[in-house]
């Protein structure tokens, strides 16, 4: 293991219960000084691998790495890790400097350490000169900023975020969105954040580990993911998609919705049925002539940017197409997509095949 993994998950395990596994067999690594989201719909598991990074409960089968250190026994306050709660977990009855400093004090520091510790985190907060406010004078963004501020303070070497933004209104969200962001550029600590908000993990990751019933889907940057879902729940979850059934003839080409089509994907066998992921902004609408894909439209949605259509190929597959040009109900369309707007997805494939997959092809393909 290389010194940047700052975590490393081996095999890991966890069982409220003897009838439910909550993970099952969870295996990654973390690099030091990058944002990480967990990702994935409610009862996935997510806070479950915080709480196990966190320290407040240990695995039922694995190991857990730290800097490389086993740290299944190590207790939460042995562990240089701070976690910021949902719903932040202030002191009503303290104010803003006593909320911040409370970690450090039952740490016994120097009163003028703690002061000017204190300042500091607050400075990077940009709340500087609330120290005397109450809790209860805050606002909802000011009151997340506060339990950031205490979970700095304390300088951690990972910061836990358990959906912090969830309590706040979309437009506050969006702008602490960025602020979370720069933040953790400023202060190069590791931030592992869990979301089950898709377009908040695309927007705020460097790497997003895709969580479904108790196991890792797929892991990787927002751009791979959006791009190459390796299958349909990672498809689906992420954006929105076209999933149709397909056969793939041979490498790099595929037939689906009765026509037959070069695309960038290989590694598969001869005719080996497969799932196609089409993005509704990859398609675009043109003559019946100059389209890939015949289809005879359903519906359509104005959503103020883009159209919304839906419509159905000759095979019965459902197209959801956004464009900025407007279709008839009614009539028949061409849709047209680049080859790179295909992606092939093997049917059962695990991570690790689907990676063992892409390195073979592509290393035939740049050896043609
Ligand atoms: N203390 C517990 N005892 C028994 N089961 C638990 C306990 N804590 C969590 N679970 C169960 O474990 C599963 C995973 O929970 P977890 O809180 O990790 O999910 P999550 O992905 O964070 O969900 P959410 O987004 O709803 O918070 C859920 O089915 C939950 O009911």
């Amino acid at each position: 293991m290389s010194e940047q993994h700052i975590i490393r998950f081996e095999n890991v395990t966890k069982s409220y219960d003897q009838d439910t596994t909550v993970l099952e067999n969870v295996s990654f690594e973390i690099e030091r000084g990058k944002f990480y989201t967990l990702l994935g719909p409610s009862g996935c598991g997510k806070t479950t691998v915080l709480r196990l990074i966190a320290g407040f409960m240990e695995p039922s089968e694995g190991n857990i790495y730290f800097n490389g250190k086993l740290i299944n026994k190590i207790p939460a306050n042995k562990r240089q890790v701070n976690t910021v709660f949902q719903d932040y977990a202030l002191f009503p009855h303290l104010n803003v400097f006593e909320n911040v400093a409370f970690g450090l004090r039952i740490k016994k520091w120097k009163k003028q350490v703690i002061e000017e510790k204190v300042k500091e985190a607050l400075r990077f907060v940009n709340l500087e000169g609330y120290e005397k406010r109450e809790i209860s004078e805050m606002s909802g963004g000011q009151r997340q900023r506060v339990a950031i501020a205490r979970a700095i303070v304390n300088e951690p070497e990972i910061i836990l975020l358990d959906e912090p933004l969830s309590a706040l209104d979309l437009k506050l969200r969006t702008e602490m969105q960025y602020e979370l962001r720069e933040l953790q550029r400023r202060l190069g600590i590791t931030f592992i954040f869990v979301t089950h908000d898709q377009e908040e993990a695309l927007a705020m990751s460097d790497e997003i580990f895709v969580l479904n019933k108790g196991r890792i889907e797929q892991s990787g940057t927002p751009t791979d993911i959006y791009d190459e879902p390796i299958n349909r729940f990672v498809a689906d979850f992420i954006g929105e998609s076209n999933i149709v059934p397909g056969t793939m003839k041979k490498d790099f080409v595929v037939h689906f919705g009765s026509k037959t089509f070069d695309c960038v994907d290989g590694g598969f066998n001869e005719n080996e049925a497969v799932e196609v992921v089409i993005r509704p902004e990859d398609l675009e609408i043109t003559s019946l002539e100059a389209g890939k894909l015949k289809v005879k439209v359903d519906s359509q949605l104005f959503r103020g940017v883009h159209y919304e259509i839906c419509g159905y190929d000759e095979d019965g597959n459902e197209w959801l197409v956004h464009s900025t040009k407007k279709a008839t109900v009614g009539t028949e369309i061409g849709l047209y997509f680049e080859p790179e707007a295909i992606h092939v997805m093997r049917l059962g494939e695990t991570e690790e095949e689907f990676d063992k997959r892409l390195e073979a092809y592509e290393g035939a393909a740049n050896e043609k």
